[in-house]
C-alpha cells in the first residue's frame, strides 16, 4: 500500500516515509491509495486484546514494518494506560454507552495515537540516523499527549505552538512542566487556528522542512486518523450484537480528526450506523453538516477551550471523498477556503449528523448527566450528550478525563474533579518560550535549539 495526497501533486509515498513527513510536500494530507475490507476479519479480531488488534490493524496499512514490530510497538503503546480494557466501553443504559478514552498518561484521547507515534518516531531515528524536530500546534491536548510521546527519546525535539491563554491552566502545565530538554512548549498570540496556520506555511518551507527533518504530529499525520481508527472498531466489538448495525458514534469534534476515524472504520467495512459531530459554540462543522456551506468565522473561547477551532485540517480528507477523490478541484476548494471565501458542498450521501452546544448548555449537561447516571464527564464530552437518537444505541467518545477542567465540572456537580498525575503537577516551574505567531519566528527558534 502507498500513501497519495489529497492535492495530488506529491509523489507516492510509504507508511513510513509519510509519517515522517507528516504533511505531504505539496500541502495535502496523505491517504491510503487504497482500503482494506475489513469486515471478514471482525469475528476474529472479537477475541484480540487492544494492543494486538491496533497491530493486526495496522499490518493492512504499514507492510512495510513486519507484523511482530507491529504486535511489539502497540504492547508498548499501550502498557501505560491505566484501564486493562484501555479503552473502556460504560454502559449508562440501554441506549447510552461511553467510550472512556482518557486512560492514558496524558488524560485525553490523543494518547491513542500519540504514544504509538513516539515509538514510530523512535524507529525511524534508529533506522534512518535523522534526528527529527517534530513541530505541532495545539488547542491543549495534542501538545501534551505528543510531548509524553516524544519526551527524552534521543535524536527528537518536539516544539509545540499553542494559543497563549487559551488553553486550560492543567494542559499548560502537562506542556511546560516536563524538565526534559528535548521539550519546547511555545505560547504564542492568537488562537489554536492562528497557531496551526503558522505550522504549516512552517512546512510550507519545504527546503526548511527537509533540512530540519521536521514532522508534523497534528492529525494531518496519517499514523494519527490510523490509530483512531482503532478504538472504534474496539468499541463495535464491546457491544451487544444487536446494537451493533445501528449504532451511532457521537464524536466531540474540533479538527475533525477523531471523527474521521470512525468514518474511515467505517469505510474499510465496519458496520457502524452513523457518526454524529458534536460541537461547542464554534460550530462551524456543525453549520457545514446542516446546510452544506463551509464557512469560517470568528473563535470565541468556550468551556471545552480544545474544540475551539475555526479551520479543522482534517476536513481536507474528508472534502477529497465528497469531490470524487479529484485532487485538482481539493487544491480549488482549499484555495477558496484559504482566501477567506465561503465554500458550499454538496454533502450527499456521506452526510454525518451534527450537534452544537452554548457553555450554558455544557455546564447543564455535565449536572444532568451526573444526577441522572452518577457519572462525571468533562466538557467537550457533555457537547455529545444532546439530540440523543431515539431508536438505536449510541456511543459517545469521551475524549478527556473531567480533572482536566476541574472549574466547570466543579460548578456543575458541587466536586472537584482531581487526579494524581494533575496533582502532581501544581508544584512544579513552568517552562515556556514564547514567539510570535509567525513561520519565520518559528523556524528561527528551531534552527537554534535543534541539531538536524
Ligand atoms: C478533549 C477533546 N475532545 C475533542 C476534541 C476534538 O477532536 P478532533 O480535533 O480530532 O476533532 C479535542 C481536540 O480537538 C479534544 O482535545
Ligand atoms: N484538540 C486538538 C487540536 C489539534 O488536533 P489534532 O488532532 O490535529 O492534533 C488539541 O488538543 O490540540
Amino acid at each position: 500500500m502507498q500513501y497519495i495526497s489529497t492535492r495530488g501533486l506529491t509523489q507516492p509515498h510509504t507508511f513510513s516515509q509519510a509519517v515522517e513527513a507528516g504533511l505531504a510536500p505539496d500541502g495535502g494530507l496523505f491517504l491510503p491509495d487504497s482500503w482494506p475490507d475489513i469486515s471478514g476479519k471482525l469475528g476474529d479480531w472479537e477475541k484480540l486484546g487492544y494492543a494486538e488488534l491496533a497491530a493486526e490493524f495496522f499490518t493492512l496499512f504499514a507492510p512495510d514494518i513486519p507484523r511482530e514490530e507491529w504486535h511489539s510497538l502497540t504492547q508498548r503503546a499501550y502498557e501505560r494506560f491505566d484501564s486493562p480494557d484501555v479503552a473502556p466501553l460504560r454502559k449508562l443504559d440501554e441506549k447510552t454507552y461511553v467510550l472512556e478514552l482518557f486512560h492514558g498518561p496524558t488524560l485525553a484521547f490523543k494518547d491513542f495515537a500519540l504514544q504509538l507515534l513516539g515509538l514510530l518516531y523512535k524507529r525511524q531515528v534508529e533506522h534512518t540516523g535523522k534526528r527529527l524536530a517534530v513541530l505541532g500546534a495545539t488547542s491543549g491536548d495534542t501538545g501534551s499527549a505528543a510531548i509524553h510521546g516524544c519526551m527524552g527519546q534521543e535524536g527528537i525535539s518536539i516544539f509545540i505552538l499553542y494559543p497563549n491563554g487559551r488553553v486550560a491552566p492543567l494542559q499548560e502545565r502537562q506542556m511546560a512542566c516536563t524538565g526534559a530538554s528535548n521539550v519546547y512548549a511555545i505560547p504564542v498570540p492568537g488562537t489554536f487556528d492562528d497557531a496551526q496556520r503558522v505550522v504549516k506555511q512552517t512546512f510550507g518551507d519545504t527546503a526548511f522542512a527537509a533540512t530540519q527533518h521536521l514532522s508534523a504530529v497534528n492529525s494531518i499525520n496519517i499514523a494519527r486518523v490510523l490509530a483512531q481508527c482503532v478504538y472504534y472498531i474496539w468499541a463495535w466489538l464491546r457491544l451487544p450484537p444487536e446494537a451493533r448495525g445501528g449504532v451511532e458514534f457521537v464524536v466531540p469534534t474540533g479538527n475533525f480528526g477523531n471523527v474521521l476515524a470512525g468514518w474511515m472504520a467505517q469505510r474499510m467495512g465496519l458496520p457502524a450506523g452513523s457518526f454524529r459531530v458534536a460541537t461547542n459554540q464554534n460550530d462551524i462543522l456543525y453549520r457545514f453538516f446542516t446546510s452544506g456551506e463551509y464557512r469560517q468565522g470568528d473563535v470565541h473561547p468556550s468551556y471545552a477551550p480544545s474544540m475551539d477551532i475555526q479551520a479543522a485540517s482534517n476536513f481536507e480528507r474528508y472534502l477529497y471523498f465528497l469531490l470524487g477523490e479529484d485532487a485538482t478541484k481539493v487544491r480549488e476548494v482549499m484555495e477558496q477556503m484559504r482566501s477567506g471565501d465561503a465554500v458550499n458542498i454538496p454533502s450527499g450521501q456521506t452526510a454525518m449528523k451534527a450537534s452544537r452546544m452554548t457553555d450554558a448548555e455544557i455546564r447543564e449537561t455535565i449536572g444532568r448527566i451526573y444526577a441522572s447516571y452518577g457519572y462525571v464527564m468533562d466538557p467537550h464530552t457533555a457537547c455529545g450528550f444532546t439530540g440523543m437518537a431515539s431508536d438505536r444505541v449510541s456511543v459517545v467518545l469521551a475524549t478527556a478525563h473531567p480533572a482536566k477542567f476541574p472549574d466547570v465540572v466543579q460548578s456543575a456537580t458541587g466536586a472537584e474533579p482531581t487526579h494524581p498525575t494533575l496533582e502532581a503537577l501544581k508544584s512544579k516551574p513552568l517552562e515556556t518560550h514564547p514567539l510570535e505567531a509567525t513561520p519565520e519566528a518559528v523556524k528561527a527558534f528551531i534552527d537554534a535549539q535543534h541539531r538536524a
